[in-house]
């Protein structure tokens, strides 16, 4: 039997994580959402976080470009660093972190303006290119990455809503890469899309992989196991197993993931 093969895959090789979050509790108000997660995020590689309805798994997202800090209830507890700098140091600039931990919601949500204004848009803010020619430049690379240019190049002055909502979800990530973060947040990003969009989006999940860190929260058991290399099965505000997607998927070690993945929960 080829061992190799069989044990060390290339995706079960972690690489140097991107983001640590040890022992990381969080309340809304009296609510316990979230109860002392810890994990590594492997830097260049898709996590997906999976696990039943109201698990905390977007309020574990959330935590990691403090998203949760624009609800009055919430209250964190723990730790989260990204590239071993605690993110809820008091001097850190929050407008800066979430440039560099950009986020794509449910909902594709371009800004009623033009395709290359939804583009331009942070950047713009950000101050990371101020001349035409520089906007020009980074609106065609992010469309570019976002496997969106060759379907708009034409029409980069209509409204951002008259696309697909395939085309739309697209543009979110392209205004998401313009500013050039490091990781990329996607809460459920598919499921407002058909079945050729989905797929379109996970092609170029994986392509993605390949200069950014991507955390993607899912309630598609298969789509975690198309799109990533490491899974954490969520439960009840807990963190129950986290492990290369292959192993969750064929060898789960708790009861409760198992039982998940084999649809008996959920
Ligand atoms: N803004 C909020 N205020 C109060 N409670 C909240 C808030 N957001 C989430 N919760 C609660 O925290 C728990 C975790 O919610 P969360 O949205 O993180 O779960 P989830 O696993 O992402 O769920 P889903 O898969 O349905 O999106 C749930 O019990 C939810 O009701």
């Amino acid at each position: 039997m080829d061992i190799m093969a069989d044990n060390v895959t290339s995706a079960t090789i972690e690489r140097k994580p991107k983001v640590v979050a040890r022992d990381v509790n969080v309340y809304y108000g009296e609510k316990h959402a979230l109860k002392g997660v810890s994990i590594d995020i492997p830097e260049k590689s898709v996590t997906a976080f999976i696990g039943p309805s109201g698990c905390g798994k977007s309020t574990f997202l959330r935590c990691i470009n403090r998203m949760n800090d624009t609800i009055s209830t919430a209250r964190i507890e723990g730790k989260i660093e990204i590239d071993g700098k605690d993110i809820y140091d008091p001097a850190l600039d929050v407008v800066q972190l979430r440039a560099r931990v950009g986020m794509v919601f449910q909902k594709p949500n371009p800004f009623p303006k033009s395709i290359y204004e939804n583009v331009v848009y942070g950047p713009r803010i950000h101050g990371i290119a101020r001349s035409k020619s520089d906007l020009d430049e980074i609106v065609v690379s992010s469309l570019q990455k976002a496997g969106l240019y060759e379907e708009v190049k034409d029409r980069l002055d209509d409204s951002g809503t008259s696309l697909s909502g395939g085309q739309q979800q697209r543009l979110c990530i392209a205004r998401a890469i313009a500013v050039g973060p490091e990781v990329i947040l996607m809460d459920e990003p598919c499921s407002a899309l058909d079945p050729i969009a989905t797929a379109r989006i996970e092609e170029l999940i994986d392509e993605l992989r390949s200069n950014f860190t991507i955390i993607i929260v899912t309630h598609s058991m298969q789509q975690a196991a198309r799109v990533s290399q490491k899974t954490a099965f969520f439960h009840l505000g807990v963190l129950v197993e986290e492990g290369p997607t292959d192993q969750i998927f064929t060898k789960p070690r708790d009861k409760r993931t198992q039982d998940y993945i084999t649809g008996r929960f959920g």
